[in-house]
């Protein structure tokens, strides 16, 4: 299998304190890595660096061998934060056509997705208008209208009922069927998992220096 994500001697350092130190990862087309560890201990830095939001302090980071940053890496790349890319005041609907003619694809794609996680009843409804839980599939749909690569997710399972589980797992089935690599946070403790065969990556905190 292809690497399609690569962490190579990786350290983000915020003033005089290490968070990630030499951190190394190779992740395969397909592959689902869950990122675990307590608070605090760079799962959330290591999806930002992985998705060019931050820069590391020092190593190298390639999506497809080129960095994060690049614009042909953004094509390859969906991510979903804790905190909302989409737009507040535009409806369901609008947030999903803008993005769409953003990437170049045709509306099929995201009428399909939201579809499938029950998003199609409220395509009129104004982002800020939906529940945590529903604003949280507007982001997934979102993050995967132009069948990203990558997939970085940040805490997928937090806040969402046991049918917004159900329709964000059916979803990540479909993806990595599709071979899309799937990097995923998760509190210790979290025992929602994506799927039987994900490899598990262990954080520890960093000392303070
Ligand atoms: N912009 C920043 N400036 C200074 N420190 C930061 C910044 N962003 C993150 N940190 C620190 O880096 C450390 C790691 O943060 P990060 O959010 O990656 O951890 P996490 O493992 O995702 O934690 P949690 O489980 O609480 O979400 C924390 O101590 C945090 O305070």
């Amino acid at each position: 299998m292809k690497e399609i994500l690569v962490f190579n001697k990786v350290s983000k350092r915020y003033l005089d304190r290490y968070v990630l130190k030499d951190f190394d990862m190779v992740v395969e087309e397909g592959e689902v890595i869950r990122l675990e560890g307590p608070n605090g201990s760079g799962k959330t830095t290591i999806l930002k660096i992985a998705s060019g939001i931050e820069r590391p302090s020092s190593g190298e980071v390639l999506v497809d061998g080129e960095p994060p940053w690049s614009l042909n890496a953004k094509r390859k790349l969906g991510v979903v934060m804790h905190f909302n890319m989409t737009y507040d005041e535009l409806t369901v609907r609008e947030n999903l056509e803008l993005f769409s003619k953003l990437y170049g694809v045709s509306m099929e794609r995201a009428t399909r997705l939201c579809k499938e996680v029950g998003l199609d009843k409220r395509s009129m409804q104004k982002a800020m208008e939906l529940s945590f839980g529903w604003r949280k599939r507007l982001e997934l749909v979102r993050a995967l209208l132009h069948s990203p690569k990558v997939l970085l997710l940040d805490e997928p399972f937090v806040g969402l009922d046991a049918p917004g589980k159900e329709a964000l797992l059916n979803l990540l089935k479909e993806e990595v069927e599709r071979g899309t690599a799937i990097i995923y946070t998760a509190p210790v403790g979290q025992l929602d998992r994506v799927t039987e065969g994900e490899r598990v990556v262990t954080l520890v905190s960093q000392p303070s220096q």
